[in-house]
């Protein structure tokens, strides 16, 4: 099958990876209520296109910071990328380069921050999980030798959730034997699977407050993201502590489950910020029309995790290029079909 949708990339994907492996990247927390609404969520929203609009010029261009990207759509850090390809991360972003998108790498990426960054030109930020702040400290300043622009701190994971796929696979023991090294390119804790509670707290650590952020400050000048923030009151709080920008995220399903969807928070977290940091969203998006609206709702820029996994097993960074292109020229059609030329254009009266 020649992949014509970023569905068909998740098809062919599923051929291609050991069940454990499909598990893992595929999988949700508890009952995976939070996975599936991520996705009916954006069914429900319905848009109010305009029409008799010259779209002769549409274009998908934009910027993030100050970054300017060929398209609103990153990849979100995801773990472990050796599991889905022998090159890993350094092909994942070698294939963002090349569609000119860019990279959120993961602090438990397979390969080194160093190694990515050198197989790359482009956008490429730093996602941070803290677990001991000496750490924290190190990574920070191997990011900005290695010439990443940003810090993005995940927030939503004072313990890892209760993955249940992960569990009845035994998912640790697996990937100990077959991947030992695939979380371990940056982070020393690199366990996975079936974890006791102190060791799902490793990650973010269950002391974290709103004080780590004058801390990163004081080791870093890149600016600040926060990602995993759903609800206005912590937005507002994002704001008064000046981080550069904030990702709406449920972490893809994956932490807390029964949460409200990404998109469905975006209107009160747009409304709480006002324009005063960059607003990212991630969390089921699989076509141009799910861009068109996170945007529409006020995201900057929205990032995909899932995807870019599958385009990397069934193809390396071409196939991670491809996704990226599938979903930029849906992007383009959607915006054509609704009579927004540019980015800027896309605004809150297209949805009802
Ligand atoms: C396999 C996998 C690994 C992930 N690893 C990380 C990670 O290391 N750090 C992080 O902040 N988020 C991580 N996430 C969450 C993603 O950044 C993102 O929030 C989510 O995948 C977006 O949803 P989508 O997969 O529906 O696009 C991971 C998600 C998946 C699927
Ligand atoms: C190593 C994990 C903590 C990566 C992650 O965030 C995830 O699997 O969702």
């Amino acid at each position: 099958m020649q992949p014509i949708n970023l569905h068909d990339y998740e098809v062919l994907a599923q051929r291609r990876l050991a069940r454990p492996v499909w598990d893992y990247y595929q999988g949700g927390s508890d009952d995976e209520i939070s996975l599936h609404e991520n996705r009916a969520a954006f069914a429900r929203l319905r848009l109010r296109p305009r029409v008799l609009v010259d779209v002769n010029n549409c274009n998908t261009a934009t910027s993030v910071l100050t970054t300017e990207i060929a398209m609103p759509i990153l990849i979100a850090p995801t773990a472990a990328h050796g599991m889905a390809h022998a090159a890993g991360e350094c092909a994942t972003i070698r294939g963002a380069d090349a569609a000119g998108s860019g990279m959120i790498v993961s602090s438990n990426a397979t390969f080194s921050m160093e190694d990515i960054a050198r197989a790359s030109q482009g956008l490429r930020w730093y996602q941070l999980y803290i677990n001991t702040l000496p750490e924290a400290q190190q990574q920070i300043k191997r990011a900005e030798a290695a010439g990443y622009q940003a810090i993005v701190l995940t927030v939503d994971t004072p313990l890892l959730s209760r993955r249940e796929r992960d569990r009845r696979n035994n998912m640790g023991n697996f990937q100990r034997t077959y991947y030992p090294r695939a979380f371990a390119g940056n982070a020393s804790y690199t366990v996975e699977g079936n974890l006791n509670d102190s060791e799902r707290a490793i990650y973010a650590g269950h002391t974290l407050t709103w004080d780590i952020i004058a801390w990163l400050r004081t080791h870093t000048s890149l600016p600040i993201i926060l990602k995993g923030i759903l609800t206005a009151e912590d937005a507002t709080l994002a704001v008064q502590y000046r981080v550069a920008g904030i990702i709406v995220s449920n972490h893809g399903g994956r932490q807390l489950d029964g949460t409200i969807a990404p998109i469905e928070a975006l209107p009160e977290i747009a409304a709480a910020v006002r324009g005063q940091c960059e607003i990212y969203l991630d969390g089921g998006i699989r076509r141009g029309t799910d861009v068109l609206k996170a945007l529409a709702l006020g995201a900057q820029a929205v990032m995909i995790g899932r995807p870019i996994l599958w385009g990397l097993a069934v193809q390396g960074s071409e196939g991670v290029k491809h996704v990226l292109e599938i979903l930029q020229q849906e992007l383009h059609s959607a915006m054509v079909l609704v009579g927004s030329p540019t980015v800027k254009d896309i605004t809150r009266s297209l949805i009802q």
